[in-house]
This record gives C-alpha cells, structure tokens and sequence, in this order.
C-alpha cells in the first residue's frame, strides 16, 4: 500500500495514561518534550488526532517556534503541517481552536453516515473527505493522503486512535514520553484504548533508543508486526 510514513508520538505517565479519568488533559511533558513535539510537528508534512482529542483539549496543533515557522515558509511550505480530525459523525466544533489558529490546510475525515448537514458546515472551514461507512476508514484516507503528496503523518493520539492505527498496522514507528507522573484510574484513556489485541496478534516492537528528557524518559520503537 502506498502510504506516508507514519509515527505516533504521545506522553503518557509511568502507569501509562494519557490523560485523568474524566479525560481531562495533563501536562505530561516538560518544557523540553514539548520542545521536540513543536520540531517534529514542523517537519511533518500532516498532524492527526481524533475527535475525541479535539473535544477534551481543543488543540490548535500549530507549530508554536517563530523559526520553525520562518523555516518552512522559507522552504515554500505553509506554516504549519496539513491539519487532520478522525471525525466518523463531523462532531467537530466550528468554533475550534484548530479553525481558529495559524494558517494551512484543515482536513476533516468523517465516515460516510455523518449528517450531511454537519459536513455542509465543516466544509467551510475544511477540506472534508468521507471514507469507510461507519467509521473513518483509516487504511483508504492513507493512501488518500500520500496521493496528496503528505510523505510524513505526526498522529498524537488519542487512545482510540492510536489503537485505530496500530490495529490497521498503518504505524511504522512509535515515539513515547514517559512522564514522571502516575494518573491511574482504570478508566483513564492509555497509549493505546480500543478492542486490543489477542495473545495471537500482539504487535512486536523493536526499540530504538531511550532517552532521558528532563524527568522522564523518551522511548523510541519500530513496529516489528505481530510477535
Ligand atoms: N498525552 C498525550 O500525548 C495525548 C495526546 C492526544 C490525546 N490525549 C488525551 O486522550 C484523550 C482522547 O482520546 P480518545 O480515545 O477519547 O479519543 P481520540 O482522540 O483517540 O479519538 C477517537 C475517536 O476518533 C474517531 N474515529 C473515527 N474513525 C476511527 C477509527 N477508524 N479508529 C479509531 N478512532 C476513530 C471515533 O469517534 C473515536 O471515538 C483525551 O483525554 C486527551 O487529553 C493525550
Ligand atoms: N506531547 C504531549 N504532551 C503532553 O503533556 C500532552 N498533554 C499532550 N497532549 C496532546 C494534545 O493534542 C494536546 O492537546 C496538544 O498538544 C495541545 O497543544 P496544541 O494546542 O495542539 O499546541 N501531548
């Protein structure tokens, strides 16, 4: 399949979690962790998140460094990467951050039951592209995105999206900050939420390296495939 290359980037704390029970947003990273998010958001052709991240945290997923900016507008690119919502019922809010911050391309992916009247109005601030019947189908928007010429994609989450992407096995790498915090909760969304895997399917990883950063730790693997 000729799809961009696709990593994962989340932080998530020592137990695991990527944000509180109630799904309330944490600060996980430190000032450096989030340091490198802003460089690799710069180098990524396209940003992806979830709509269940866009309605916890309403990010902008905007590039923050000025240089970084300077940088890519310098190299004839827009400032910030092509903005990508999994959307399967276009729930985005039309007052988002995501609308409202930085320049470039939004990107909107629903299923093809989502009321059409919603995706009207999402499409006046969206590119919307429908694809899989009840929920996005997320190999077909790949392939879509490479034929957009979108080489590199920057998924950060969230949990069921993660799971999403790593279950369609369209994950080659998967970089994680493991923050010194514990969340706990049995509820609180993890790296990775959805169905999960059987004994049989376990995803095997290969690790890259392992970093400290400040006071937590920055795993980097490649997907292996099942184990
Ligand atoms: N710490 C971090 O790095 C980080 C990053 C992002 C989000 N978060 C946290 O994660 C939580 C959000 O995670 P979540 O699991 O609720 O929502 P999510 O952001 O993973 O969005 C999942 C939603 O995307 C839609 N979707 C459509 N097609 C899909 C498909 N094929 N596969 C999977 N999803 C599909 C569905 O509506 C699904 O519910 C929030 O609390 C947020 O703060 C943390
Ligand atoms: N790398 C990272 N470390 C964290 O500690 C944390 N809570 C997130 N969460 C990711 C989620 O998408 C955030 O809501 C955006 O990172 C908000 O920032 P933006 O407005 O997008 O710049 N991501």
């Amino acid at each position: 399949m000729d799809r961009p290359f696709i990593f994962i980037n989340s932080a998530m704390s020592a137990d695991g979690k990527l944000s509180t029970k109630e799904r309330k947003q944490v600060k996980i990273s430190g000032k450096l962790d989030f340091e490198r998010m802003d460089e690799l958001r710069a180098q990524a052709d396209a940003i992806m998140v979830g709509i269940g991240t866009v309605l916890a945290d309403d990010p902008s997923l905007t590039v923050k460094s000025p240089e970084r900016k300077a940088a890519r507008k310098a190299a004839g690119k827009s400032e910030n990467p092509v903005r990508i919502i999994i959307d399967s019922a276009a729930r985005t809010p039309l007052d988002a951050d995501i609308f409202k911050k930085g320049e470039g391309l939004r990107i909107i992916a629903v299923s093809n039951s989502a009321p059409a009247e919603k995706i009207k109005s999402l499409e006046e601030k969206a590119r919307v592209i429908k694809t899989g019947d009840f929920k996005v189908n997320l190999p077909e928007l790949a392939v879509l995105l490479k034929e957009m010429g979108i080489n590199t994609l920057m998924v950060e989450g969230g949990a069921t999206l993660n799971w999403g992407m790593l279950s369609a096995g369209l994950v080659d790498e998967v970089y994680t900050f493991v923050g010194n915090l514990i969340i706990g909760g049995k509820t609180a969304p993890t790296f990775t939420d959805g169905e999960g895997f059987t004994e049989a399917e376990l995803l095997g990883l290969e690790l890259l390296s392992a970093e400290k950063i400040e006071d937590g730790i920055l795993l980097k693997w490649k997907i292996k495939g099942k184990k």
